[in-house]
């Protein structure tokens, strides 16, 4: 398997290119060649972290590469695990924060689209991760849409753990969660079919609103506050779970979270990178279909697609789609 990570000297990279050598993303018989994609500037960081690597003795670890010629690092990839991003910076307005990141994955979506191999998976984990990853997308007219995807399992991870510690139960005990709508704080983390123990649960509507919603649709920013970074190991995990199912397959009896462009399913615009609940058998995402979306969900999930648009409409402004 040949994969690609971009911005792998970065924190995210540092947590996540172990997790991978070690066959934790794709199991212990799939070999695996690492392609670093970094800035000039961070190259030599790249090699320092290519050097631990070596000194793992990984069995499982064929190669390493290091570059910064998308290109090269693209060539013949299975797997493009898009982390380095431009993050937000003090006073930069959304619009110029999605056309630093159009620079960036513009020419990504084009080198993945001319290099990669035929059966290219892409995970966009780098914010604003839905749009960047529709970005990308709109710039690798060979590559079917359904091979770009970003990152909610993250999301998804935090609201069943944060369900298990609520519900006093065991985190393999929880079931049939949903993220929806951007990974943002306007994500709506659905607990309506939510399982516990293979029982649904009765859930305190003042408590999901003030408490429960809130904490899952800002657990980014409290990490932040706490760690004064983002989410590291967490995220490389969240990133370790989607490409494992994605590939390997979801557990049976329940589903997961992923942003996939959406088929209009669930009043979701056609073509809009959105969270759904989602299933991967033979390395394809289904979304479930056919779900009850009460009043309540009904407004949040609108209201996170909603912000979606609006993304989508800024970077058709920027001439980026
Ligand atoms: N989707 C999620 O759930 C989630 C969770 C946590 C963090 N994130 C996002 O992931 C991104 C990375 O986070 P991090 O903590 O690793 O950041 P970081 O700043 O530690 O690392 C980013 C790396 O990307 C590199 N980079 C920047 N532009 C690049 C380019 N064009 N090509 C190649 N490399 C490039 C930088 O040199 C840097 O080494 C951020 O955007 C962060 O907000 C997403
Ligand atoms: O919230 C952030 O800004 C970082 C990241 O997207 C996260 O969810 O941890």
């Amino acid at each position: 398997m040949r994969i690609t990570v971009t911005g792998a000297a970065g924190q995210i990279g540092y947590a996540l290119l172990f997790r991978i050598a070690s066959g934790a993303m794709f199991g212990p018989n799939t070999p695996v060649s690492l392609r670093l994609l970094e800035l000039p500037q961070a190259l030599a960081a790249a090699e320092g972290v290519a050097m631990e690597l070596d000194d793992c003795a990984f069995p499982l670890l064929r190669s390493i590469d290091i570059t910064d010629d998308a290109a090269e690092a693209f060539d013949r990839s299975n797997v493009a695990l898009l982390v380095g991003s431009r993050p937000r910076t003090a006073g930069m307005e959304r619009a110029d924060l999605l056309s630093a990141n159009g620079a960036i994955f513009a020419p990504q979506g084009r080198a993945i689209n001319d290099n990669a191999a035929d059966d290219v998976r892409v995970l966009v984990v780098g914010n604003p991760a839905n749009t960047n990853a529709l970005i990308a997308s709109a710039h690798a007219p060979d590559v079917p849409d359904a091979r770009f995807t970003a990152m909610t399992r993250l999301d998804h991870n935090r609201a069943v753990a944060r369900l298990a510690k609520a519900t006093d139960s065991a985190v393999a005990s929880i079931s049939h969660l949903t993220i929806w709508g951007n990974h943002s704080s306007t994500q709506y983390p659905d607990l309506s079919h939510v399982l516990v123990d293979g029982d649904s649960i009765d859930v305190d509507r003042e408590w999901l609103e003030s408490d429960y919603i809130p904490a899952v649709a800002n657990r980014g920013a409290a990490i932040i506050a706490a760690r004064g970074s983002s989410s590291a190991a967490s995220a490389a995990n969240a990133a370790v779970d989607h490409m494992h199912d994605w590939v390997l397959g979801t557990a049976q009896d329940d589903w997961t979270s992923a942003a996939i462009t959406s088929d209009g399913s669930y009043g979701v615009p056609a073509g809009l990178i959105s969270s759904f609940p989602v299933t991967s058998t033979g390395g394809d995402w289904q979304i479930v279909e056919g779900l009850d979306i009460d009043e309540f969900s009904r407004a949040r999930i609108d209201a996170s697609v909603a912000e979606l648009g609006e993304e989508r409409a800024a970077v058709e402004a920027l001439g980026l789609l």
